[in-house]
């Protein structure tokens, strides 16, 4: 990431906490993407490959890295988790639930261990035309970290049209909300793994939200995931 310690979390808090999500504008740079993307094909760095269409995914592929993980993803992955854990912890006292994280993630990474999440996460993801994933939560065992982070990288418009990020929220008794995100290349978005805090006439309540892509039209679409939980 090139400027972590200039991001305004007071800011990034705001939103999460109105929206369930947040933009980060320019957050990797254009080497970090280029090197992300032409590592895509390097099988020794990744643990598993997901053809989707096999689970139903939708259509599209990803990759899951391994143990050690590359420098820039190690980094990205426990110098953004420190802000968020704070407003999860935050999140689940509103929510009364009896659940607070550690604020660091090595100690977080040792509870997944402990309940044998013991798997790597991170993700880079690509889909040509016609691709596209299906709503989702990535949860991935009883141990799940709320907020999880979203980088493109490459550019919609002139590596490829469509591929929207989507997310809906789902309002209790109601019908679903939907968010279509316009992400340029080396741009983040931060979101809510599972739910968000709304806030109702008798204090806040669970929206749950869930993400997506919409259909890429053309060329294709690379992007990386930030999972902070180990998988079962
Ligand atoms: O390709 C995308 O933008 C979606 C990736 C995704 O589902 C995730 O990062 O969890
Ligand atoms: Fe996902």
């Amino acid at each position: 990431m090139t400027n972590l310690e200039l991001l305004d979390w007071k800011l990034l808090y705001q939103d999460l906490n109105e929206h369930g999500f947040a933009k980060i504008k320019n957050a990797l740079s254009k080497e970090d993407c280029g090197s992300l993307i032409e590592g895509y094909h390097a099988t020794a760095r990744y643990r598993n490959t997901i053809v989707m269409e096999r689970y139903r995914f939708g259509k599209g592929e990803y990759k899951y890295f391994s143990y050690p993980l590359p420098a820039l993803i190690q980094q990205l992955r426990n110098e953004l988790y420190t802000p968020l854990a704070t407003l999860a912890n935050a999140w689940m006292q509103h929510l009364q639930i009896d659940n607070q994280y550690p604020l660091d993630h090595d100690t977080f990474i040792k509870s997944c261990h402990a309940v044998n999440q013991l798997r790597p996460t991170p993700l880079i993801l690509t889909y040509e035309a016609g691709g596209y994933n299906t709503l989702h939560q990535d949860l991935y065992g009883v141990l799940y970290f709320p907020f999880q982070i979203l980088f493109v990288l490459n550019q919609e418009g002139k590596d490829y049209e469509g591929g929207e990020f989507v997310m809906t929220e789902q309002i209790p008794r109601a019908q679903s909300r939907a968010h279509v995100l316009k992400l340029d290349a080396g741009d983040a978005l931060i979101f809510t793994t599972n739910f968000r805090p709304a806030k109702g006439s008798k204090g806040y309540y669970r929206a749950n939200m869930k993400h997506g892509v919409s259909t890429v039209t053309s060329g294709r679409r690379y992007a990386l995931g930030i999972i902070f939980h180990d998988a079962q």
